[in-house]
């Protein structure tokens, strides 16, 4: 400061001087990490920000393939913010990270609050924690269990057929449709409630769990921004902080109405009687014989992760509601988002559109039933739905966070670093796929298989925290698929746009299209 008194600098312009330089040299003093690892990095310099102003303007999906001719060896560090994100699209890499040492990278990076209602869901708790909840939820998704949701899943899907008539052959964006099977088809098998969303559309339970997630309704900047503050709060700020935020500045979070309206359907289901539980085949009423009291558990089995309290010996309440809003929001959009991909490439498709519909037409009768069994005998659907899938994978980017410090492929990963898996990368790397932008099943048939590199496919995520509902998604995607197949044939219009048209939008790791898919589904009768 006196040296500065003596340029003639005044005491309060060199305290700012000096808060300045602090403040600069905190919001780039993460900038070196990789340097310091001795990992390539895409350079940085914007103070606090890193790499954000890209993340929010850019397509994930365009910044990834651009990042990946910058860096052949497939192992890079970018920033998010001042936090230093190691990504890779190496299959090799990945499966290390997400198999080999999955005990060093169980965790995902987002922390939640302990009193949100979503907070103890499966996909964000962490440790101990979430190995109970995976290990207690899984087997609600054995095919046993499949077997006896089928029938509903075909209900919701006739459901989805008679919209489809409803359309008249005019271009449709069947996303829209789909999104109303998926929502009603989760609303039964979480909830154990006959919605009728698709032809509801005013449903309380569709508004209710829409404005819970806050799911952006348009493309615009501030709509955007709001959508990242109300995540981000969401997940970190206190329920009084939600409120305040929600009362004074329009960012809407899950108030107590739409937690009491979960509360209220799960409640009334849990007060059903023993034996009408057993009859309901929902997540709800499966979990039910499950259910405890922290209150009244040994005191041993009590374990706390991340100030969160639960029971090694099942679940509790809070558990149970959480998962059954998770497979909500989890399965939404993915599925919906997978239905209408397929249609979209069988519109442009018709060749392997007749030949899926003919092999379809020799299992299922004119109405898609079939049995339960009879949909292992259509493999080629099978080719297709994983093709789709390579070529729009739901989710761009897994990522997880390393426990310790631990060496990957003689890369150095400090404790706490996060690391991003580019699957949409990986899907469309020429190292790893012959002609990546062809769309191709014939290249997941058995016969090909030995070709690919296993561990560059990830739709549903690979390891111990692949999707938990990988088999329940597939059935949902099937079953519509083949319901609308022999009732429709879906054709390219005008308004359908190229494969190399096809763009996505920027700020999101969901891969959702700028503009919709337009497709007629034009009756077959
Ligand atoms: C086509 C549909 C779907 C796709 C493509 C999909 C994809 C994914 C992906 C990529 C992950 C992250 C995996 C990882 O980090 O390795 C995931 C996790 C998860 N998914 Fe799905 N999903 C779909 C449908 C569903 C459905 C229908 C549900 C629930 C009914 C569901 C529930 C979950 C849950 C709970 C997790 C977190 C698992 C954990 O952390 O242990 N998903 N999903």
């Amino acid at each position: 400061m006196e040296l500065l008194a003596g340029y003639g600098v005044p005491p309060w312009g060199a305290l700012t001087l000096v808060l300045l330089s602090l403040l600069y040299w905190y919001g780039t003093s993460t900038f070196n990490t990789f340097k310091k690892l001795g990992i390539p990095y895409r350079p940085v310099y914007i103070p606090f920000l890193g790499h954000y102003y890209d993340l929010l303007t850019k397509t994930w999906t365009d910044i990834d393939a651009k990042l990946a001719k910058q860096f052949p060896n497939k192992v890079y560090g970018t920033f998010q913010g001042r936090q230093p994100i190691l990504q890779t699209s190496d299959a090799e890499f990945s499966k290390e990270v997400l198999i080999k040492k999955f005990s060093s990278f169980m965790n995902r990076q987002v922390k939640v609050d302990e009193d949100s209602m979503i907070g103890n869901n499966m996909a964000l708790i962490r440790d101990d924690h979430w190995k109970h909840i995976r290990v207690t939820l899984s087997p609600t998704f054995s095919s046993g269990k499949l077997k006896q949701m089928y029938p509903v899943i075909c209900q919701c899907a006739d459901k989805f057929v008679r919209r489809l008539e409803l359309t008249d052959a005019k271009p449709t964006v069947i996303n829209h449709l789909a999104a109303g099977y998926t929502m009603d088809a989760i609303a039964r098998i979480a909830f154990g409630l006959d919605t009728n969303i698709q032809e509801d559309p005013d449903h309380l339970f569709l508004v209710y769990s829409k404005t819970f997630f806050g799911f952006p309704l348009n493309n615009r900047i501030t709509t955007k921004i709001k959508f990242y503050i109300r995540i981000a709060c969401l997940l970190l700020c206190s329920r009084k902080m939600k409120e305040f935020l929600n009362r004074f500045f329009d960012v809407y979070f899950p108030g107590s109405e739409i937690t009491d309206y979960f509360y209220g359907l799960m409640t009334s289901v849990l007060s059903e009687t023993t034996e009408e539980l057993q009859k309901r085949k929902d997540f709800i009423s499966m979990c039910s014989d499950k259910m405890v009291d922290l209150d009244k558990v040994d005191k041993d089995s009590i374990k706390v992760t991340d100030g969160k309290r639960w029971t090694t010996q099942g679940l509790t309440k809070g558990d149970i509601i959480a998962n059954a809003t998770i497979f909500l929001a989890a399965g939404y959009e993915s599925v919906s988002g997978a239905l209408n991909y397929f249609f979209y490439i069988m519109s442009l498709k018709p060749d392997i559109q007749d030949k899926l519909y003919s092999l379809i037409t020799e299992v299922a009768d004119e109405n898609g039933e079939c049995s339960y069994e009879d949909l292992k005998k259509l493999e080629y659907l099978d080719w297709c739905i994983d093709e789709t899938m390579r070529m729009f994978p739901a989710v761009s980017r897994l990522d997880r966070v390393a426990s310790s410090d631990v060496v990957v492929k003689g890369v150095t990963i400090p404790k706490g670093m996060v690391v991003e898996i580019l699957v949409h990368s990986m899907h469309h790397d020429p190292d790893y796929w012959v002609e990546p932008e062809t769309f191709n099943p014939d290249r997941f048939a058995p016969e090909n298989k030995t070709e690919i590199q296993q561990y560059a496919f990830a739709p549903f995520g690979l390891g111990g925290r692949k999707c938990i509902a990988t088999s329940l998604a597939l059935l949902e995607v099937k079953v519509a698929i083949i319901k609308a197949m022999v009732a429709f044939r879906f054709e390219k219009c005008n308004d359908t746009p190229e494969l190399e048209d096809v763009k996505f939008q920027p700020g999101m790791i969901l891969l959702k299209t700028t503009a919709p898919l337009n497709i007629p589904a034009v009756p077959r009768k």
